[in-house]
């Protein structure tokens, strides 16, 4: 499919900096306990640059990302959007989750159409954005379904669809496809980086998995047991690479990420 110039992000220039995180630490207070998640975080992401955060569980993988995403504050250090410290939440930045959390009662479109309204878009620019969208994500043609009516796949793309939607110019996607079975969830990896390239988005993915992070990270940062700090820090051209998964690059870069989460 051709680049969409309507669907393009627009950074002020390609080495703009999207996302910078400076000395980020947080602890979270629960029960009298203290748990310092992450520590000493340090990360400046370009504009269009698509970072995978690999690391295991618990190592503060969605606190990094929440926090980015301006759903919870650093206890220390400080986190800029587009050069604009981060406040909360805001259109700047679209959210994919583990589940869908789509609207059950309005149609695949209605859902993806919702930010849309809610910002004043009228009518006809809403429709065709959405149809846009719906073609982006391989959703053309069940656009009037209920959610339920979908499978979990399509339903998580129109979960993407509905946070490309308001035009953000980045993309946060937690554990997006975790909840997927392995066929359908190779299916989706391969659609994202197709939608990564074709909309230049800024991407930040949290995953478990170390073959998602090699191809979908064009910087892969690897997290150590909590409270993460990063551990690895690698910049990649795999995910601009049709049939990644075949090339030798794909296996080393896996065994470093491998390497890097087990400690070794
Ligand atoms: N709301 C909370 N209150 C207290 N502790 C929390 C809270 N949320 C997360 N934690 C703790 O902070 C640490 C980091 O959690 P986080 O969910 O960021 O890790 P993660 O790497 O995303 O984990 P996973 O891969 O299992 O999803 C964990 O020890 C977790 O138990």
């Amino acid at each position: 499919m051709p680049p969409r110039p309507d669907l393009l992000a627009a950074p002020d220039s390609a080495t703009a900096t999207a996302v910078a995180l400076s000395g980020v630490r947080h602890e979270y207070r629960s029960g009298g306990r203290r748990i310092l998640a992450l520590d000493g975080i340090d990360l400046r992401l370009a504009a269009g640059e698509s970072l995978a955060v690999v690391g295991p569980s618990g190592c503060g993988k969605s606190t990094l990302l929440r926090m980015i995403a301006g759903f919870l504050r650093p206890s220390h250090g400080e986190i800029r959007v587009g050069g604009e410290p981060v406040t909360g939440p805001g259109p700047d930045r679209g959210v994919v989750f583990q589940q869908p959390r789509l609207f059950p009662w309005l149609s695949v479109r209605g859902n993806v159409a919702y930010g849309l309204r809610e910002a004043g878009w009228a009518r006809s620019r809403r429709r065709e954005r959405v149809e846009q969208l719906l073609e982006l994500v391989g959703l053309g043609d069940v656009g009037g379904l209920r959610p339920y009516e979908l499978s979990g796949g399509m339903q998580q793309r129109a979960a993407i669809a509905r946070a490309l939607a308001p035009d953000p110019a980045i993309l946060l996607l937690d554990e997006p496809f975790a909840a997927l079975d392995a066929l359908t969830r190779e299916r989706l990896q391969e659609e994202l980086r197709g939608i990564w390239l074709r909309t230049g988005k800024t991407l930040v993915l949290v995953t478990h998995s170390v073959d998602e992070a090699a191809l979908l990270g064009s910087r892969v940062v690897v997290l150590s047991p909590r409270p993460g700090t990063v551990v690895l820090d690698e910049s990649s051209a795999l995910p601009r690479v049709e049939q990644a998964r075949e090339t030798p690059e794909f296996g080393a870069l896996r065994t470093r990420i491998l390497q890097a989460v087990r400690g070794e």
